[in-house]
């Protein structure tokens, strides 16, 4: 098994750095990453061989700043890792020079893998400078253990989940290119659009920022494949401005900012698996519609379709401890459905939504998509094809069906999420403040502190909504908390940058502030902070 190592897969890790596979992979500044992307290239092909399929391996810091990068690696059926490989992939980056073939063998070893399957891995990677080396590194990696490559080039990261999905389900899903993608999407869309009579160029009208990314020149390429039914305006489209900086889907949600002024205006994230809308009113406020008005808004028109279409399908919408306390009220008091809770990260919620026949999962931060059970699938295509079924029943089974298409189930996609938003909208004849009306949110702050410790010395249990330790942390959140109405605070430690984050929500915006401020300085002192004591923010 001893791999033509023609690489710098011995380069060692910069003295102190240890790396963790984090909430979405390994991300850290581009230049201590060349060995760790040779590195998940053997592991993508160790993969490969032990479930027999392709595996995905994308180049990507999503919204970190440009001079960051890192790496995501997809499972067989387009899902994130599981997660003992990503205690695998953990081992290996970390690996000093000399166990890192010890290391492999302990993999093949525990995981019984026969070395003398085939292997393959299809690889992409953003528009960052450094994306190019780096991914070059990967390849490098599955070529060295025999393994074969396909290099998309530039992706978004879930088209590639897409690709990934398409090879291993043998073209069910969809073709892997991506053409295919762009063919699936905006005939779904094109089919969903029809539905929605007399629409004026403003309503077909979308002013996107593209962060600067992937995401801008991919709905570039798509753009024709819309046939006018979707006008989209691009803004940061990566000639000029800097990725993520002062633009994309993070900045609108933490910062609480427009890049761009409009009726409805939404912003990708560097990797295009996010997206929020907002939009300016007449009296120039700015209005954020982020994944809790997302979910919600697709939520309530699959469950109106599934009425008409007289399917008895459980539905249900997870959420992290990060969802608006306003929309997790709204979802479970006026719209009755089920509500479920999970830790922060795709993955988990991805895992949650499966068990559910229609699972409905999204972060605040606007990371997300729908699942369909393969039984909610089936229900739906027999009733498509019923003939004793009445038109009301036929239309709404349609309906369900080409937002079936339109989602990509795989992971949460920008382009996807924006083009079933824009359906729904004009199918249901709404505007973005009609849509932000659904509910109001909660004023709410996120602040960071960094500790000198490492921050998991911050432990959380109840889906990360209560800390464990330090000693005394909770007890003096709980008294805080209580000073102000409708509000709740809760502190974790980030997955994937060495902060401590916190979030507060309350009635007005100056109590929101003031307790997460509250907050910060007691993991301050109670954690070890580092620097500066915390300031309030007014
Ligand atoms: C509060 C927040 O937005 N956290 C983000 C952020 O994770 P942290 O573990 O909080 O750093 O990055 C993740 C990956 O992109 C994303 O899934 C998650 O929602
Ligand atoms: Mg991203």
């Amino acid at each position: 098994i001893v791999p033509m190592f023609v690489y710098n897969c011995f380069q060692n890790q910069p003295e102190g750095l240890t790396l963790q596979y984090g909430t979405a992979g390994f991300r850290t500044h581009a230049k201590h990453l060349d060995h760790i992307m040779f590195r998940m290239g053997l592991l993508a092909t160790l993969r490969s061989k032990k479930t027999k399929s392709t595996i995905g391996v994308m180049v990507t810091a999503s919204h970190n700043p440009e001079e960051d990068n890192g790496v995501k690696l997809i499972d067989p059926m387009g899902e994130m890792v599981t997660a003992a490989w990503e205690g695998y992939a953990t081992q290996l980056a970390n690996a000093e020079q000399d166990s890192l073939l010890k290391e492999l063998k302990d993999i093949i070893k525990k995981e019984d893998i026969d070395m003398s399957e085939p292997a393959s891995v299809y690889v992409g990677k953003d528009t960052r400078p450094s994306s190019a080396s780096l991914s070059q590194a990967v390849l490098d990696g599955v070529s060295s253990l025999g393994g074969k490559t396909h290099d998309y080039g530039l992706v978004t990261t879930p088209q590639l989940h897409y690709m990934v999905c398409c090879c291993n389900t043998h073209g069910c899903y969809g073709s892997p290119t991506v053409e295919g993608y762009y063919q699936k999407l905006s005939q779904a869309f094109l089919q969903l659009t029809q539905n929605a009579l007399n629409r004026t160029d403003d309503q077909k009208r979308l002013l996107v920022d593209g962060a600067n990314g992937i995401g801008a020149l991919k709905m570039r390429e798509m753009e024709p494949f819309l046939r006018s039914e979707l006008q989209v305006v691009l803004s940061n489209d990566g000639s000029s401005g800097k990725l993520n900086h002062m633009c994309g889907a993070d900045y609108v949600k933490v910062q609480q900012k427009a890049p761009q002024v409009g009726e409805r205006c939404c912003s990708f994230d560097g990797d295009a698996d996010r997206i929020v809308y907002y939009y300016t009113d007449s009296k120039g406020c700015f209005h954020l519609l982020d994944g809790d008005k997302i979910a919600t808004l697709i939520s309530t028109y699959l469950k109106e379709l599934l009425t008409q279409a007289g399917l008895n399908l459980q539905i249900a919408v997870v959420q992290t401890a990060y969802a608006n306390g306003s929309s997790t009220r709204y979802l479970e008091d006026v719209m009755k459905v089920t509500v479920c809770c999970t830790k922060t990260g795709v993955k988990h919620l991805h895992h949650a939504a499966q068990e559910y026949d229609i699972g409905v999962y999204f972060e605040a931060n606007g990371h997300g998509t729908v699942l369909f059970s393969k039984a909610a699938q089936k229900q739906i295509q027999e009733l498509v094809k019923d003939p004793n079924a009445n038109d009301e029943r036929k239309r709404a089974v349609k309906l369900l069906e080409s937002t079936i298409n339109l989602i990509n189930q795989t992971v949460g996609d920008a382009i996807s999420d924006m083009l079933v938003i824009e359906a729904v909208l004009a199918i249901r004849g709404m505007s973005a403040q009609d849509w932000d009306a659904i509910y109001t949110d909660l004023p709410n702050r996120q602040l960071k502190v960094t500790v000198c410790a490492d921050r998991r010395v911050i432990d959380t249990t109840d889906a990360e909504r209560r800390a464990v330790s330090p000693e005394g942390l909770q007890d003096t959140i709980d008294t805080l908390v209580k000073k102000y109405k409708s509000a709740r605070s809760f502190v974790r430690p980030s997955g994937t940058e060495d902060v401590v984050r916190v979030y507060a929500e309350a009635d007005t915006q100056e109590s929101a502030d003031s307790l997460a401020h509250e907050v910060s300085l007691a993991v301050y002192r109670l954690a070890g902070g580092i620097g500066d004591e915390p300031k309030p923010l007014h």
